[in-house]
C-alpha cells in the first residue's frame, strides 16, 4: 500500500498500473501556470531505494487551466505543446506503459468554490486531450490542499535522502530529520512538518510510516494566501481610498502604474469580504515604493485575533512550535532567488533590508536592469518579498533565531521541489511502508565467506590432527 494513502482524501486509483512502468508523467495545473514533469524510474524497479528522477519539465503557456473557465475545451487544447513535447522524450516502445496524472490545484479549488460545473468541464477538456496521447491517462483531480501539502513534504524528503537516512536502526533510534515543507503558490500556501507535540486539530495531522518509520505529520494548506491573491487582496483593501479611479499603491516600486479591472478583481472567491458596491469599474494602480506602509497592509489579511487552541498561526488554525529544518519552495524560491536571498547565512535583519531596499528603487531603474524578466514578476518583486517575510514572521512564526533554519530550494539532485514527484511515488507505489527485505550479504559475498569458513575449517581439522600425532613421534624418538 502506498504511504500516503494513509491520508483519508488520497486518491484510490482504479487503474492497475502498466506493468513495465520505465517514465511517469504529472501535470501540475495550478492557479498561475501548468506543467509538465516527466519522471524516470532508476533501473531496478523493485529496488525501492534507488532515486527517481526528473528528466525533463515543460511550462504550459499561459495561465492555469483555471483561467480557461469562460472556454473549457481551450484548457484541454493549451497542454498540447507540453504533451507533445513528452511524447520527443518518452521512447515511444514505453509510452503505452507510461502513467500520466493531472493534479489540479488551488485555482482550480477556487474556481469549483465558484462554479463546480464549469471546473467539471475544465477537467474533461484536459482529460479528453490526455486521453488522445499513447501514454496511460490514470485521471485528473483536484487534489485537496491537505494532499498538497503532504506530497510537497514526501517530495523534498524522498529528493533530500532523508526517509531512507531514517529507516535504519540507527535512524529509527534517533528522532527524525526530516525537513519541513514550505510551498508558496499562486493562489495557496502549504506548512507541512514533523511534531512531536500534540496535534489538537484532526484535520491537521497526518501518520506516514515510510521505509518501516512512523511519522506524525502537521499539514495546513492555506486557500486564498498564494502571493497572487494576497495581492488582490491587498489591492482590494485599497479600493474604498481610491481617488479618482487612481490608488497610491507601497507595494509597487516608484513610478510603476497598473490598470486593472474591479470585475476581474472581485470575480476571486477570495476576494468576497472586501467588495464595494461602489467601486469604480477600472482602477489605475500608482507605486509609491514603500516597504514600512506595505507591511502594513499586507498585515491586515492575517488575522491574529481569535484562537480556539493553545497557540495558532492566524485566522484560528492551530499550528505547533516550528520544529526542525524547512525547504522553502515555488515561489519562495522564485523570488528570494530574483532579490538574491536563498543564502542561509543571511540573516532575517539583513532580508528585511534588501526587501526594503529593492522597494525603495525607482520602477524605470529596475526595468532597464532586468529588461528580460516578464514584467509581471518584475513589477511584483517587492510585492513578493513583503509578503514572504510577513507571511514567515507574522503568519508562521519565523524569527531571528530560526530563519537560519529555511533554505530556499529550487531543484534537489535536478528535480523541481513540488508536491508533483511525491503524488506519483504514492500512486504508483514507490515508498514502500516498511523496508524493502534485503539479505544482509550478497550471494556472492555469502559464498565467498563459504569457502573462507571451508579452508578455515580444513585447516583447523588438519591442525588438530598433526598436533595429535605429534606426541606418539616424538614418544617415538625418545625411545
Ligand atoms: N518570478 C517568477 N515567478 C513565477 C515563476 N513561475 C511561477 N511564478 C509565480 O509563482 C507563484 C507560484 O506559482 P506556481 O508554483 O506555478 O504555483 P501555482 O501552481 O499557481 O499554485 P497554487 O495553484 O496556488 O497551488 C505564482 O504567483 C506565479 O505567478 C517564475 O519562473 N518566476
Amino acid at each position: 500500500m502506498g504511504a500516503v494513502a494513509l491520508i483519508t482524501t488520497a486518491v484510490v486509483q482504479n487503474k492497475p498500473l502498466p506493468k513495465n512502468m520505465k517514465y511517469g508523467i504529472v501535470l501540475d495545473a495550478g492557479s498561475s501556470h501548468t506543467s509538465v514533469y516527466i519522471y524516470e524510474w532508476p533501473a531496478e524497479k523493485e529496488n525501492d531505494t534507488g532515486v527517481v528522477q526528473q528528466i525533463d519539465a515543460c511550462k504550459v503557456d499561459g495561465n492555469g487551466i483555471s483561467s480557461y473557465a469562460h472556454d473549457p475545451p481551450v484548457a484541454g487544447l493549451s497542454l498540447q505543446k507540453c504533451m507533445d513535447k513528452a511524447r520527443e522524450v518518452i521512447p515511444e516502445q514505453q509510452q503505452r506503459e507510461t502513467p500520466v496524472y493531472l493534479g489540479a490545484t488551488a485555482g482550480m479549488r477556487l474556481l469549483r468554490l465558484n462554479n463546480a460545473t464549469l471546473a467539471d468541464e475544465v477537467l474533461s477538456s484536459v482529460g479528453s486531450t490526455l486521453r488522445s496521447y499513447p501514454f496511460e491517462f490514470q485521471g485528473a483531480r483536484i487534489i485537496t490542499g491537505q494532499e498538497e501539502g503532504a506530497y510537497g513534504w514526501i517530495t523534498i524528503n524522498y529528493l533530500l535522502g532523508n526517509f531512507l537516512e531514517n529507516s535504519g536502526w540507527l535512524g529509527r533510534l534517533k528522532q527524525s530529520a526530516t525537513f519541513g515543507a514550505l510551498d508558496l503558490g499562486g493562489a495557496s500556501t502549504q506548512i507541512t512538518f514533523v511534531s512531536k507535540k500534540e496535534i489538537e486539530s484532526q484535520e491537521n495531522s497526518l501518520h506516514f510510516r515510510l521505509y518501516g518509520k512512523s511519522y506524525d505529520v502537521y499539514t495546513h494548506s492555506y486557500l486564498c494566501y498564494g502571493k497572487d491573491q494576497a495581492l488582490r487582496r491587498q489591492i482590494a483593501y485599497t479600493i474604498p481610498d481610491a481617488n479618482n479611479s487612481t490608488i497610491l499603491d507601497p507595494c509597487f516600486n516608484s513610478g510603476y502604474r497598473r490598470n486593472t479591472s474591479t470585475k476581474d478583481l472581485y470575480s476571486s472567491p477570495c476576494i468576497a469580504q472586501q467588495r464595494i458596491s461602489t467601486a469604480p469599474s477600472n482602477i489605475e494602480i500608482k507605486g509609491t515604493g514603500n516597504y514600512q506602509l506595505c507591511k502594513q497592509k499586507v498585515e491586515m489579511i492575517f488575522n491574529k485575533t481569535q484562537c480556539t487552541y493553545s497557540q495558532c498561526s492566524f485566522n484560528g488554525i492551530f499550528q505547533p512550535n516550528l520544529e526542525g529544518e524547512f525547504g522553502a519552495f515555488s515561489a519562495y524560491y522564485f523570488v528570494m532567488d530574483f532579490l538574491k536571498l536563498t543564502n542561509e547565512k543571511i540573516s532575517l535583519e539583513r532580508v528585511k533590508e534588501a526587501v526594503k531596499t529593492h522597494c525603495s528603487r525607482p520602477w524605470e531603474e529596475v526595468l532597464k536592469e532586468f529588461p528580460k524578466i516578464k514584467e509581471k514578476y518584475l513589477s511584483e518583486y517587492c510585492f513578493s518579498g513583503t509578503y514572504i517575510l510577513s507571511l514567515l514572521e507574522n503568519g508562521f512564526g519565523f524569527n531571528s533565531e530560526n530563519w537560519k533554519d529555511i533554505s530556499f530550494l529550487g531543484k534537489i539532485k535536478g528535480s523541481d521541489a513540488g508536491w508533483t514527484l511525491g503524488y506519483m511515488l504514492n500512486l504508483t507505489n514507490m515508498i514502500p511502508a516498511e523496508l524493502p527485505y534485503s539479505p544482509p550479504l550478497s550471494h556472492g559475498s555469502y559464498i565467498g565467506l563459504m569457502v573462507f569458513f571451508s579452508i578455515l575449517l580444513v585447516f583447523i581439522i588438519l591442525t588438530c590432527w598433526l598436533s595429535l600425532r605429534k606426541p606418539k613421534c616424538l614418544q617415538k624418538g625418545i625411545i
